[in-house]
């Protein structure tokens, strides 16, 4: 069966394990690379807070976003301008904003001084700003290591394979900001072009507006919606090396439309020292991956 698909499944029949709800997951993590989930542990109305703090933040004038404005660090927490990120060499700066935030660890913790745990820059507007991210990203995390428990079942392995995996992760949330496609914009002009996410899975909440689209193997492009409250997953290349290729990082994009466009992913990466290498393969630092992926993409980051 060719999959034409996005297929669209029950957190809760996941959270049970539910066989044919697991097997329709192995199919599309095997598969496509993508799929949407509803009723999870996020309520929706959490979901719509951080959307509306989000969309206050990008509001602002660009004066004011400067201050908390990720290109004044070493590292990438804050303010991203439109121009900030090339994730595809082959086409322009993506014409999104976006505003990171990370992990942090103590300060006596080994690993806290590492660039992938930097501190985060919070701004001083829009007010409740940063508490509706941070119970968001708590929120987020969680069912992120739900998911990914399931992905583990469903692809015959023990839930909790991947736990220890994710003790201190180096998970980055979010916020896109899609201005409308600028009426300028050519043929290698994109909200966010073509790119395979870099850790193990995206948990995407968006405003239900239009804009994703997914590469099949086919080589077309499949647009992927959901609602408010409902999710994107996929999976990022650290899964793909992790399993020997079964679980599939998918490449995807956001040309953009006449509308504007709010997302917001919670990428959910492992632990700095982990090695995310199969067994019997060279080793693969997960921290040196994200560095280097970091390093290729940020504009502010880029060497030379
Ligand atoms: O905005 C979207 O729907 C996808 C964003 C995305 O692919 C990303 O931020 O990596
Ligand atoms: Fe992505």
């Amino acid at each position: 069966m060719t999959q034409t698909d996005i297929p669209r499944l029950d957190a809760r029949a996941l959270a049970a394990r539910d066989p044919d709800t697991l097997a329709r997951l192995k199919e599309a993590a095997t598969g496509v690379g993508f799929f949407t989930v509803h009723d999870t542990a996020i309520p929706a109305p959490l979901v719509a807070r951080v959307l509306e703090a989000y969309r206050a933040f990008f509001a602002l004038p660009a004066s004011q976003k400067a201050a908390v404005d990720m290109a004044r660090t070493g590292s990438n927490r804050g303010w991203g301008a439109p121009g900030s990120e090339q994730v595809d060499p082959a086409a322009n700066p993506d014409y999104k904003q976006v505003f990171d935030v990370g992990y942090t660890l103590p300060p006596e913790d080994p690993l806290a001084k590492l660039s992938v745990y930097g501190p985060n820059q919070w701004p001083s507007e829009p007010e409740g700003f940063h508490e509706a991210v941070a119970a968001y990203y708590a929120r987020a995390l969680g069912t992120a290591m739900d998911i990914l428990r399931a992905v583990s079942a469903a692809i015959g392995r023990s839930p909790d394979a991947f736990d220890d995996a994710f003790d201190k992760p180096m998970a980055l949330l979010r916020g896109n900001y899609y201005p409308p496609r600028p009426a300028d914009a050519g043929p290698r002009d994109f909200g966010i072009a073509t790119h395979t996410d870099y850790g193990c899975l995206t948990l995407l909440a968006t405003d239900g507006t239009p804009g994703l689209e997914v590469r099949t193997r086919g080589g077309g492009w499949l647009p992927v919606t959901a609602p408010v409250g409902e999710f994107v997953i996929n999976f990022g290349e650290m899964l793909q090396i992790w399993t020997g290729g079964e679980i599939k990082a998918t490449p995807h994009r956001v040309k953009g439309t006449d509308a504007e466009r709010l997302s917001i992913p919670l990428f959910f990466n492992p632990t700095y020292d982990t090695n995310v290498a199969p067994p019997g393969a060279a080793p693969v630092l997960a921290g040196d991956h994200l560095a280097k992926r970091f390093a290729e993409t940020y504009v502010h980051l880029k060497a030379g």
